[in-house]
């Protein structure tokens, strides 16, 4: 699909007709990626996005028959609530991804019962300094604010989040916009991913990705583009 090039925004446009042809081919970009990397060096390592958009395209990924016993998951980023909670991201991979095939997948979560979002995000940098980096595929979102994980532009500690050198792996999100406290992988371990995609789907988020990439304050979805070694391949649907 085309590639653009915008002083150092380099992504591909991959548009589909609509929502469920996406999930499809979307599903099969990531599957094929997860398996050359577990015949490349026996295990993957993925991580995905919550909100409203991912449903489909999870569903699509467990249906899809590779060695998901190699295959380790986790969050891109998680809201500090337990997985019961509706606005739980690991409930909603448990309830999209970790079925059907994918049911064999390891999941690691994000969110800990902890005092503090600082604490849990202590917690995180322990357990997961032990996974199989860097990602092999991260799948991102986006919001209307061009915000991404949970890099949202009123976090008070954005700088940190989007620090290319941090060698954290998960920290802790305090953003008005953001709703409840966030945890979030760094956006160092995002862009080390070996393929990154950004799923978006209609049209307010098109015309807010285009925005993004147009001239401006830098919003952050146009800062990981810039900050990844390899292009970005964006997935849309209207
Ligand atoms: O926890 C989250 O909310 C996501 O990880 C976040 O980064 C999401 O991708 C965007 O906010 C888009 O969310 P929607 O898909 O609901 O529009």
């Amino acid at each position: 699909m085309a590639r653009e090039q915008l002083s150092g925004a380099a992504y591909a446009w991959n548009g589909f007709a609509d929502r469920q042809q996406l999930a499809a081919a979307l599903a099969g970009h990531v599957a094929a990626r997860l398996t050359k990397a577990i015949d490349e060096r026996g295990t993957a390592l993925l991580a995905v996005s919550g909100g409203t958009t991912p449903a489909k395209f999870l569903a699509a990924l467990s249906a899809i028959p590779i060695a998901w016993d190699k295959v380790t998951v986790t969050l891109v980023d998680e809201r500090f609530v337990p997985p019961s909670s509706p606005r739980s991201n690991a409930g909603l991979v448990a309830a999209n991804l970790l079925q059907n095939k994918a049911a064999a997948a390891r999941f690691v979560p994000l969110y800990h019962r902890a005092a503090s979002i600082e604490d849990a995000a202590t917690l995180d940098n322990g357990m997961l300094d032990e996974l199989p980096w860097p990602l092999d595929v991260v799948v991102l979102g986006m919001g209307g604010d061009g915000h991404t994980a949970s890099f949202f532009p009123d976090a008070g500690n954005l700088a940190e989040l989007l620090d290319p050198s941090s060698r954290r792996i998960v920290l802790p999100v305090h953003a008005p916009s953001g709703g409840e406290p966030r945890l979030t992988l760094s956006m160092a371990r995002i862009v080390a991913a070996g393929f990154i995609a950004l799923h978006i789907e209609g049209e307010d988020k098109r015309t807010a990705f285009d925005g993004a990439m147009g001239a401006g304050l830098k919003k952050p979805i146009r800062k990981v583009l810039e900050a990844a070694p390899i292009p970005v391949e964006v997935f849309w649907a209207p």
